[in-house]
């Protein structure tokens, strides 16, 4: 058991926990907020430069807090029985996009050297469902006895729930509460909005298992539009997600900038979600190249794209894929890419310094940048920069309210 000790919080740190100093050190602690005073157990006194903590009792009640809207993640809780995956629960929704702000207009600052107001645009129904109901997919881990349910914050105990407010009702209901299943590492609820609800259980693939489960397409609608996804595939999380991004992805590209015979790509594609946005507002000559390293979304991806006379769908990995364009290049193909649009939507670390310099060398008319990580993005944003490419556009949507997580999409046009 750790110290306890009086804490006040100061500010909001990366990663959905909050600043606070105490003998000269930071203290990074959860469940709390700016202006509360709390007492907090350390957890975590391993690196010389900052300390981690738990609230345990929260002191002085900051006006932007509200009962948690999971109970199960409540800080009346035993901190190691809070369920994790809703760390901005007991924040008043409009308060968590502003604080979801400042952590991207600081991660901006500081790491990419530009000062930015941002507004962090709430997603449709969520401001009258206080920020619940919107996932369509969840997992729940399942452990050697067959206990069924969530983490815990910042652990992987898992933890007994009654309830899944995150969870949109459909898949909420096909949880099963309270019950022993041993034998599985998992259940993954999900929810396709053109499609019934379905769990499905898995075991964590240890790599000793090489045949690849059998395709499960499933249908997901955005606008009139009907995508194929694997069941075990990636799919935007949020009910509205792929509708806001592929809405926001189309609307931030300059039309004097797009040319529909250069190379235009999407990368880290999925099935497609990106090009087809593109296409749409393009028209059918589009040409578009999907990249992604999951052979079975790339599969998917050709199906949902056939339309396009224009579109490809290619397995590989962005970075070897990059390398190998750009050491390939002949005249016509240099000048294809010289007048693209490339959207990118990479994993959570971001693009990083390979892709980035592969992507300044084939110097592209414009960059379009889905980002879920604000500190990602901050250094991808430094390391364009350096590479002559600049800000032009910021959006950021509430993608995962109750979480501290943020989606921001960025254009980036040479200087
Ligand atoms: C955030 S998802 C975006 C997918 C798609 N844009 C969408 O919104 O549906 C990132 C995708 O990148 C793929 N991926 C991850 N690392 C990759 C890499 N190094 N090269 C290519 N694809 C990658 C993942 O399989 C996943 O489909």
């Amino acid at each position: 058991m750790g110290t306890v000790c009086e804490l006040d919080i100061t500010n909001v740190a990366h990663g959905g926990v909050f600043v606070s100093r105490h003998e000269g050190r930071v203290i990074f602690v959860a469940d709390t907020l700016p202006g509360e005073r709390v007492l907090a157990r350390i957890t975590d006194a391993s690196q010389k430069s900052f300390w981690r903590a738990d609230t345990v009792e929260v002191l002085t009640t900051s006006a932007d807090r509200q009962e948690h809207i999971w109970s199960a993640a409540s800080v009346n809780r035993d901190p190691a029985q809070r369920a994790g995956g809703a760390e901005f629960g007991h924040i008043k929704l409009a308060t968590q996009r502003d604080l979801k702000a400042f952590v991207l207009e600081d991660s901006l600052s500081r790491m990419g050297k530009i000062e930015r107001r941002v507004e962090v645009e709430a997603l449709e129904g969520d401001d009258e469902s206080q920020g619940t109901g919107w996932r369509t997919r969840v997992r729940l881990h399942v452990d050697a006895d067959g206990k069924v349910g969530p983490y815990a914050a910042r652990s992987h105990n898992i933890i007994e729930v009654e309830d899944l407010p995150l969870a949109a009702s459909r898949i909420a209901e096909l949880a099963p509460f309270g019950q022993r299943i041993p034998g599985i590492d998992f259940i993954d609820l999900v929810g396709p909005s053109g499609d019934s609800a379905r769990a499905i259980a898995g075991n964590i693939d240890t790599g000793k298992n090489k045949k690849r489960p059998a395709p499960e397409p499933i249908t997901e609608i955005v606008g009139k539009r009907a995508f194929k996804v694997d069941v075990r595939g990636f799919w935007q999380v949020h009910r509205h997600a792929s509708a806001t991004l592929s809405e926001a992805v189309s609307s931030v590209i300059d039309e004097a900038l797009f040319d529909p015979r250069a190379a235009n790509h999407d990368l880290y594609g999925g099935v497609g979600l990106f090009a087809a946005a593109v296409g749409d507002r393009f028209g059918s000559t589009t040409r578009m190249t999907s990249v992604e390293s999951d052979e079975m979304a790339t599969e998917y991806a050709l199906d949902n794209l056939a339309e396009w006379v224009g579109a490809r769908a290619v397995t590989a990995r962005v970075d070897r894929y990059l390398d190998s364009v750009r050491r390939d290049l002949n005249a016509v193909e240099k000048a294809r890419y010289a007048a693209a649009t490339i959207v990118l939507d990479p994993p959570r670390a971001g693009a990083g310094k390979e892709v980035v310099n592969s992507l300044a060398e084939l110097s592209p008319a414009q960059l379009v940048y889905v980002a879920c990580d604000p500190v990602a993005l901050a250094r991808d944003v430094a390391l364009f920069a350096e590479r002559g490419y600049q800000l032009e556009e910021l959006r950021a949507f509430d993608l995962f309210p109750n979480t501290h997580h943020v989606e921001a999409v960025a254009r980036f046009v040479k200087n």
